[in-house]
């Protein structure tokens, strides 16, 4: 429970160091302004896409600072739990450097270039990558890069972004690079189509044995007895994953007159029956389909799912072609289901271990038919996934909320333009709520409510719960948080955070009315700001674009949230504004505003902003004046 500090209690607030201590948040504005505002520069903006400039420029700085906060791209802190070598950031105005370690498509090389400085280098052994990485800001890789936890921590906490030039991200360790706050961004559309072409490929190819009887012929022989074929028509093909490479494959494949199926446990019923094609088990799948091709992402639960066990469940003479990737078959086992003719051939384009060994059983397979990872590899495809990628690093690293995020929550940039005043004001209320408790440390619950006029559904939260939890672990440790980890930080931390939606009768133009942050359990520096119930209760509301804070514990006030702040408990009576004033005043302190909130049995809460912190016996000279009872010194 909370408890009253002891009337006058002098309480200040210290942000611990961290190594180095990141800018200030002005110079990361401007210098993401600058990014913003660099109208010779060749890359729109997604943000730009959407809404139009006239009105994008009006909102600049709340925007810009939203985006710069969210994602920190262009101020430095250090890494969770890691004592980062910072020396060799950028300064803020030097140019992004970007590392492109496999090959890539022009178009998004030119992007990259005339974004930041561009440094291609193929084929890098895993220590040139780590040697290489902690001076890139941005790494660009393909399938061939194993991007794991030795690369995010070589990276020392420079690396912002990593791009898949691609959809799989099972090459890039995803656990690491979110503790590192390091956000990995994918192109998952632009190959799409290829992929699909390369299954319908390998499923016609394998059924009438063109690899194989070309490769014969090119040895000089004419078997035409031999290389006899399976027709397709009235075939019933199993999609396992129906996701976009899936679903084309599926179209495709009935427009060949083959009976089409399909099982994905996440995909919606009504998508697959607007294919024309029937969602089932995993078991009815494999046992009723003479072709079954593979279209699943590789993950732990699809890691091996094509096994001895599920071989045996599937029609003798079954067809499997799998272009997603190697590792969802167990590769032994689908060499013993081929020498037993359980299955009759399969088309692998993809690998466990790429390239695989020369002497695989699997490849020598004379009823295997293989290519080296080409699903992607068409010249548009290349083409639209190099722009794909390149637009999605250059915009993180600008500090735009990427569409295709793999480890944030992806936010649409309408969206964005409309939260961003809510952004910062729900980081100014996080960083308020935890300077309001007594040591700072041991928070373990918060609870976050936001009044709006809008439906629950229509606010999403994701990115304002962030940055509330942001505002509250960042002044209490040494960790970087953004919104790439702050919930990831905040689990570590024990922090747990409940969110509710509660609906008022405001206007619904604006998504939000006001946030509330109540911190429980725990002993407050500042009683006023104790409500009730005994939380650390504060609330705030977006005021001519700007955060403010509407109420304190009991209390009803009108802050703006900027700056240096004093909040004092007074006996309300005249001269008390004047006293404070000329206490400051005498210190040169300058005061930016001051104002008094609403009266609470004669008691009242007066705000103080101040240019910089008073020194102690400033402070102190504050305490003594009789009339107040207790203040606290918040830095927002
Ligand atoms: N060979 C290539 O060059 C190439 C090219 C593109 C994509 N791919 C691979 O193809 C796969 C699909 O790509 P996509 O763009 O269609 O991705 P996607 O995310 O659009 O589709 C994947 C689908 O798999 C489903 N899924 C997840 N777990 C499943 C499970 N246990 N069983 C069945 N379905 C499951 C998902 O719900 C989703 O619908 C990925 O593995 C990707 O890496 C390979
Ligand atoms: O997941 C993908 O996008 C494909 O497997 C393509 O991989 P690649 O970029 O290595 O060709």
């Amino acid at each position: 429970m909370a408890s009253s500090s002891s009337l006058k209690a002098i309480s200040t607030f210290t942000t611990p160091s961290k190594t180095p201590p990141p800018p200030s948040s002005s110079s990361s504005k401007a210098s993401l302004l600058s990014f913003l505002n660099n109208t010779s520069s060749p890359i729109s903006l997604k943000l730009s896409h959407s809404i139009p400039r006239s009105h994008f420029r009006g909102n600049h700085s709340a925007l810009s600072l939203a985006v710069t906060n969210a994602l920190n791209t262009v101020q430095s802190s250090s890494p969770v739990s890691t004592s980062g070598d910072r020396t060799k950031l950028p300064s803020s105005n030097a140019k992004p450097t970007i590392l492109v370690s496999e090959k890539l498509g022009e178009a998004g090389l030119e992007v990259l270039r005339k974004f930041g400085n561009l440094e291609c280098a193929y084929n890098l052994t895993p220590e040139e990558l780590c040697a290489k990485i902690s001076a890139c800001d941005a790494l660009i890789v393909r399938s061939g890069t194993k991007v794991n936890r030795q690369v995010f921590e070589a990276s020392k906490g420079r690396l912002k972004v990593v791009g898949r030039a691609g959809v799989g991200i099972d090459n890039v360790d995803l656990q690491a690079a979110t503790e590192f706050g390091c956000l990995v961004v994918n192109a998952p559309t632009a190959n799409t189509v290829a992929a699909a072409e390369h299954g319908i490929a390998l499923l016609t190819s394998m059924a009438r044995n063109v690899a194989q009887a070309d490769a014969s012929m090119k040895a000089g022989l004419w078997k035409r007895n031999k290389y006899v074929g399976v027709s397709l028509v009235g075939k019933t093909l199993a999609v396992m994953g129906f996701g976009k490479v899936g679903s084309e494959v599926a179209r495709r494949a009935k427009g060949l007159g083959m009976h089409v199926i399909a099982h994905d446990p996440y995909a919606p019923a009504d998508r697959a029956r607007a294919v024309g094609v029937d969602l089932v088990s995993f078991d009815q799948a494999i046992s009723t389909a003479d072709f079954v091709s593979l279209h699943m992402p590789l993950t732990p639960t699809t890691s091996k799912v094509f096994n001895d066990d599920t071989f045996s469940k599937m029609k003798k003479g079954v067809r499997i072609i799998n272009v997603a990737r190697g590792g969802v078959i167990d590769e032994d086992a689908l060499v013993r289901a081929l020498d037993s003719g359980v299955v009759a051939q399969a088309a692998l384009d993809v690998f466990t271990e790429e390239p695989p060994s020369k002497e695989s059983k699997l490849v020598q397979h004379e009823n295997v038919t293989v290519t080296p990872h080409l699903g992607a590899s068409t010249k548009e495809a290349q083409e639209g996934v190099a722009i794909e990628i390149a637009e999605a690093v250059v915009g993180a690293l600008q500090g735009e909320l990427s569409a295709t995020a793999v480890n944030a929550p992806m936010v649409p940039p309408e969206v964005m333009f409309e939260l961003s005043p809510y952004v910062v004001l729900a980081e100014k209320l996080g960083k308020l709520a935890v300077q309001l408790v007594a040591g700072g440390s041991g928070i373990t619950s918060v609870r976050v409510v936001y009044k709006s006029a809008r439906d629950s559904d229509d606010l999403d939260t994701r990115l304002l719960r962030a940055m509330i939890t942001k505002g509250i672990i960042e002044p209490i440790s040494t960790s970087f948080i953004n919104l790439v980890n702050a919930d990831y930080v905040a689990k570590q931390k024990g922090l747990r955070i409940s969110e509710e939606k509660v609906s008022v009768d405001s206007s619904p133009e604006f998504p939000v009315d006001s946030i509330q942050v109540h911190i429980s359990n725990v002993d407050s520096k500042f009683a006023s700001s104790v409500s009730d119930n005994g939380s650390i209760s504060i609330e705030g509301k977006v005021k001519y674009g700007e955060p403010h804070l509407t109420c304190l514990g009991s209390f009803g006030v009108d802050v703006s949230l900027e700056g240096n702040l004093i909040l004092c408990r007074q006996v309300d009576q005249p001269g008390m504004i004047g006293k404070v004033g000329n206490i400051l005043g005498s210190q040169n302190v300058n005061v930016s505003f001051m104002s008094v909130g609403r009266t609470i049995l004669k008691k009242a809460i007066m705000a103080i902003g101040v240019d910089e912190e008073p020194n102690k016996e400033t402070l102190k000279k504050i305490g003594d004046v009789a009339a107040i009872e207790e203040f606290v010194f918040l830095n927002l």
